[in-house]
């Protein structure tokens, strides 16, 4: 089995300095009462450092006891920005995200913090913002893009994903259901990115030098939110510790895509039609360009276009792969849910089996993905794997404008706004007594008809308003594909014993992986 996460030593300067402030803390602690504790001088920097591995659950524990309130604000170290309002609640949510979309930006720091990303679409604000996502939009709901996402995800499947599994299940081996997701999540988003096929999912398990560069600059994002900004700045000065592992990374993402630019841009021009992501921006930044309809983020330089698919691909890798693996882990803790599944993905099976010609269905049978977007059972327990475990489970905001929010919360220029979707979704008071309960029922009405939480604010998994996460549709796609083709031919078994908590990262992943068995199911 191929572990990926690779030990991650933070330096000595970040444990001298915390030991450092912990004390003075200790001495100049304001109101030891507090539930989460504000220092005089160093605000809540001790806390939020020493609970960064279970940040959420810290959060989410925060907003129980605060019973129906919903928001609370928690302080930096007065020589660091880091002033936070947080909430949950789902009329502020709507309101930062949706109603003054315009007074909460993302902000100047975020910008920094996120510059592996340079100017793409994750990180900007503004005009700049408006050009990328127009650009991103034209290319998400073009035919031949949804054409490419379906077949191609039939394509891993059938050709990668399945016989890989069937490996494990005929050696009895086990496997790291997690590690499987992220590299099947690799593979489509390089292919519907720039259309190329890095083959990281196969019963090799290789290693591939760009999935693992991503990786590492995804580390350093987290911690660069966790500490201030002067300290990893420093670290990057001095080229030491995660920063300098950065670094290296980033020449080696850039390389890659830098490549893969240069190679379709050829490829283009000898009229060789493709139809991914990086093909449809091409094409229209030259149009924007020729037409001078925007001078903006446009110009004609591989920059432009290095910035804009790096983010569009991480956007997807990674919250798709977390997506799939809280839902497996959700769906073999609930066996009655489980056999849903399997009996919707059986009708389709039989009413596929008849239609001529007869194609020969014997075991494995991988779904089109197309035929798998009716089934109602199948989409609400997505959806409610998707509410109780985000694969964003925090979002971050700045304030332009002093403002009062629906709940009578103040905030002012300057704040840090926190929207923790995490805890939207385990509120007794949103979602009812039974939230934390996996129930796909509670998607479904009476009529046997899906209920579009979605469009409401208390379901923010894909973020609201302008913003609202272009990749929605295709995540369902390949959510429903993956689920499909590992559930209806195989019986997964969580080994017992495992201790399954999320790990700390700007997604929610688990912290040591999923192990599985598999058997072969028999479909009759
Ligand atoms: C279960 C899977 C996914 C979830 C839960 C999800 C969730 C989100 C969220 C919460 C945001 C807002 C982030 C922010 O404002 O900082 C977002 C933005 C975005 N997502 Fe997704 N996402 C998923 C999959 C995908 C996929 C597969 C793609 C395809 C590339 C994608 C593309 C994007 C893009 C381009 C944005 C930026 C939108 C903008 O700022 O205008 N997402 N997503």
């Amino acid at each position: 089995m191929v572990n990926l996460s690779k030990s991650f030593t933070p330096a000595a300067i970040f444990l001298g300095l915390f030991i450092f402030f912990f004390s003075v803390g200790i001495f100049l602690k304001k109101n030891s009462k507090a539930i989460y504790q504000n220092w005089l001088f160093i605000g809540s920097l001790p806390t939020i450092i020493r609970n960064s591995k279970r940040l959420l659950k810290g959060v989410n524990g925060i907003f129980i006891s605060l019973d129906g309130r919903g928001s609370f604000f928690i302080n930096g170290p007065i020589f660091s920005k880091l002033k936070y309002f947080v909430t949950c609640h789902p009329k502020n949510i709507e309101y930062i995200l949706k109603t003054d979309f315009d007074n909460f930006p993302k902000g100047p720091d975020f910008m920094q913090i996120f510059d592996p990303l340079g100017d793409g679409i994750l990180t900007v604000d503004s005009d700049a913002w408006k050009v990328l996502r127009r650009m991103a939009h034209t290319a998400f709901i073009a035919s031949e893009f949804k054409d490419l996402l379906s077949n191609m995800s039939r394509k891993i499947a059938e050709e990668q994903l399945v016989p890989l599994l069937a490996h494990v299940a005929e050696t009895g081996s086990i496997i790291d259901l997690q590690e499987v997701c992220a590299r099947f999540t690799f593979d489509v988003n390089m292919n519907a990115a720039f259309g190329v096929h890095e083959n990281y999912l196969s019963t090799e398990l290789p290693s591939n030098d760009f999935a693992e560069a991503t990786e590492q600059v995804q580390k350093a994002l987290l911690y660069r939110h966790i500490l201030p900004m002067f300290l990893w700045k420093l670290m990057r000065v001095f080229n030491i510790g995660w920063e300098k592992e950065t670094t290296k990374a980033l020449k080696i993402i850039d390389a890659h895509i830098y490549q893969l630019i240069s190679q379709k841009r050829s490829d283009l021009f000898q009229g060789i039609k493709s139809f991914d992501l990086l093909s449809s921006h091409i094409k229209t930044q030259a149009q924007m360009v020729s037409t001078n309809i925007s001078s903006l983020p446009t110009k004609n330089d591989d920059k432009f276009l290095r910035d804009t698919m790096f983010s569009l691909f991480l956007a997807g890798k990674d919250a798709l792969a977390s997506g799939l693996i809280w839902f497996f882990w959700l769906v073999s803790k609930t066996p009655a849910a489980e056999a849903k599944i399997f009996e919707e993905l059986k009708v389709l099976y039989s009413s596929k089996k008849r239609e001529p010609p007869q194609e020969t269905h014997g075991w494995p049978y991988v779904f089109d993905a197309r035929d798998l977007s009716e089934l109602i059972y199948l989409h609400a327990a997505i959806c409610e794997s998707l509410r109780l475990y985000p694969p964003v489970p925090l979002n971050s905001k700045t304030v332009l404008k002093e403002v009062v929010l629906p709940d009578g919360s103040l905030v002012k220029p300057g704040m840090q706004i926190i929207i923790s979707s995490y805890a939207v979704g385990r509120m007794s008071w949103i979602w009812g007594e039974d939230c934390r309960k996996f129930k796909p029922e509670r998607w479904i009405d009476d009529d046997g008809r899906l209920i579009r939480h979605e469009n409401m604010s208390k379901f923010v998994t894909f973020n609201l308003g302008p913003r609202t996460c272009l990749g929605k549709d295709m995540a369902f796609t390949q959510i429903k594909a993956v689920a499909a083709a590992i559930l209806f031919n195989f019986h997964v078994e969580v080994l017992g014993g495992q201790v399954i908590v999320p790990k700390p990262a700007i997604t929610l992943h688990m912290e040591n992986g999923l192990k599985v068995k598999l058997r072969k199911r028999v479909i009759c």
